[in-house]
This record gives structure tokens, C-alpha cells and sequence, in this order.
């Protein structure tokens, strides 16, 4: 009798399949496709309209503006993710349809989870009442326990540094102190999603450390935060990924340093380090109009 090579290898011995270990993806806390977003056009619009128009997002009826157009993007659970692009680029339309502020014209945008929104200095706090009153009120509107609110209140109050103004109505604060009661109370109640708006550029430089330092906390606790800055460092810093807007759409989404670096290079135009042309034109205009110059100098020599 011929003994299989096999039958003689001990199960121990026997080749096994590589084990697969599933690596484990966070679920996604926002997912926004085809999102179009069409402002004006004789007040008509929306997805039924266009359909009986028979239009597509990029053929707008007359008059009709698209800020938004077929943004698609995802952020996981726990990400940060930051938002640049030049002014009128449509990034807090884009934020305002998150918050459910505005409907979108087309697409869907989907977030799991509680959304706190830090969109407008303004919103969100009652002029008349102090900062105590309305630390409160937020946690009420938002259903905590008085356990909850308790502990809230205690580190919303700490974080804020603004002990000395708590009994004082908040439309007799400074913005830049409104907008460090406004995050701190954002930050420590039980959102889990949170979107900020160029809020962070009206705090000193210690308090924008603070908030950095925060953010990653929440991230690190499995919330999710969306950031609208000019400020390219900050970006870079706090967040994990970018994306870039140009007139509605996604002009870059991904890595925030090359994020950073397209939106300079190719939508500003800067040189690199971020400035303007030796001519104070944007780098690229200033070489083309170099290269146009020196092409007419040659035809008329
Ligand atoms: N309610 C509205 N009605 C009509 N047009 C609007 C409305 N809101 C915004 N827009 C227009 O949509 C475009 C995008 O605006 P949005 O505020 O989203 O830009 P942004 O990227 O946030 O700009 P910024 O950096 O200046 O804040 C702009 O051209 C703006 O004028």
C-alpha cells in the first residue's frame, strides 16, 4: 500500500490557508453623493422639476446658480475632515445641508448620528440670556440628564475661560468670546457628529491650541468632525482628510498636506510656500504672462 504524502503529515504539520483577519473599517458617519445645490431660478427647483424639465445639474435653468454640484464624499466614523476652498466655493451650503438647515436641490447627504452645528456667530445661543442660562438651555434643548448637564456644564465652563462673564447676557460678549462659549458647548455635549464653520479663526492662538487639542480628543471618543478653515495649518494639523471645493464641486479629496498643496499650486495659483508671484500676480498667471511677454519680444525682434 502507497501512503499519500499527506495521509503522514500530522494535523499540525498539514499547510494551512493563511488566516484572514478582517481588518476592521469604522462604519461611515457621513455619506454625501451626487449633492447638488441650486440657488435661484424663479424660486422652481428640485429633483421633480428637473426631472420633468428633463435637466441635468450641469444645464441650470436661466437665472439658476448650482453652489453645489455633484459633491460625492464620505468621512468614517471618528475622522476629521476639513474643507477649503476659495470664497463662494459653496463650502457652508454644503455644511448647511449637513446641519438640515437647507434641502438640497438634488443627491443625498446622510450622517449618522446626533449633528452639532457651529455655523454662525449668532445662531444658536438666546441674546438676552447669560452664558450660564444658556449653557443650560443648550443641554435642555438637547435632552441630557441633570447628571449629564451637571458634568457638561462644569467642563463647558472650564474649557471656555469665561467665568468672569457668566452672568452676563451673551450679546454684550466679544465674538471671540461667544465663539469660545459656543465650542465649548458644542464639544461637551453628546453630538456625534459635529460641524464647525471657520469658527475656530476668531480665538487667540492659545485657545485655537485648545480647540485643536479637543478636537482630537472627541475624535479619539469616536465623533466625528467637519471643519470649514482658510487656515492652512490648521488643516494640516487636525484633520485626516480634505477636501477641496472649486465653484460646487470636488476639486481634490484626500490627504490634507497634498490637499493643501493642490489648493495652493492649482487653484490659488501661489508660489511655493504659499505666496503670490515676485510680481504680486498668483504664481501661474505671473509665469504665463512672462512666457506671453517674452514669446512678443521674440516675434518682434
Ligand atoms: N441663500 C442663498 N441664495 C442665493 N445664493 C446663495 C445663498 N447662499 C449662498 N449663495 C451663493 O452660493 C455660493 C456659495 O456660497 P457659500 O456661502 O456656500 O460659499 P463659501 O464657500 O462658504 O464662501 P465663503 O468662504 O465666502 O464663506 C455663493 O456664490 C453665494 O453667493
Amino acid at each position: 500500500m502507497t501512503l499519500h504524502m499527506f495521509d503522514r503529515l500530522s494535523v499540525a504539520d498539514r499547510p494551512v490557508a493563511p488566516l484572514r483577519v478582517a481588518a476592521s473599517v469604522p462604519p461611515l458617519a457621513v455619506e454625501v453623493r451626487h449633492l447638488s445645490k441650486r440657488y435661484g431660478g424663479g424660486g422652481r427647483g428640485g429633483m421633480i422639476y428637473d426631472l420633468l424639465a428633463g435637466r441635468r445639474a450641469s444645464a441650470p435653468e436661466p437665472g439658476g446658480f448650482w453652489a453645489l454640484d455633484d459633491v460625492s464624499f464620505t468621512v468614517p466614523q471618528g475622522g476629521v475632515m476639513g474643507i477649503i476652498g476659495r470664497n463662494g466655493s459653496g463650502k457652508t451650503t454644503l455644511m448647511r445641508i449637513l446641519s438640515r438647515i437647507t434641502a438640497p436641490t438634488k443627491g443625498e447627504a446622510r450622517v449618522r448620528g446626533r449633528v452639532g452645528a457651529l455655523l454662525e456667530i449668532g445662531s444658536g445661543f438666546h441674546p438676552e440670556l447669560t452664558g450660564r442660562e444658556n449653557i443650560d438651555f443648550s443641554g435642555a434643548i438637547l435632552g441630557m440628564t441633570q447628571a449629564e448637564a451637571r458634568e457638561a456644564v462644569d467642563a463647558i465652563i472650564d474649557f471656555a475661560e469665561i467665568t468672569d462673564f457668566l452672568n452676563t447676557p451673551v450679546k454684550h460678549y466679544s465674538i471671540g468670546m461667544y465663539m469660545r462659549l459656543a465650542f465649548a458647548v458644542s464639544a461637551h455635549i453628546r453630538n456625534e457628529v459635529l460641524l464647525l464653520d471657520e469658527i475656530l479663526a476668531v480665538g487667540d492662538e492659545r485657545f485655537q491650541d485648545k480647540c485643536r487639542h479637543r478636537i482630537k480628543q472627541l475624535c479619539g471618543e469616536g465623533r466625528t468632525v467637519l471643519i470649514i478653515s482658510h487656515t492652512s495649518a490648521l488643516l494640516e494639523e487636525t484633520c485626516d482628510s480634505l477636501l477641496v471645493l472649486d465653484k460646487g464641486k470636488v476639486a481634490f479629496h484626500g490627504d490634507p498636506y497634498a490637499g493643501i498643496d493642490f489648493y495652493h499650486r492649482d487653484i490659488l495659483r501661489l508660489a511655493p510656500g504659499g505666496r503670490l508671484g515676485a510680481d504680486g500676480r498668483p504664481y501661474r498667471a505671473s509665469i504665463k504672462v512672462g512666457r506671453v511677454r517674452g514669446w512678443r519680444r521674440a516675434r518682434q525682434g
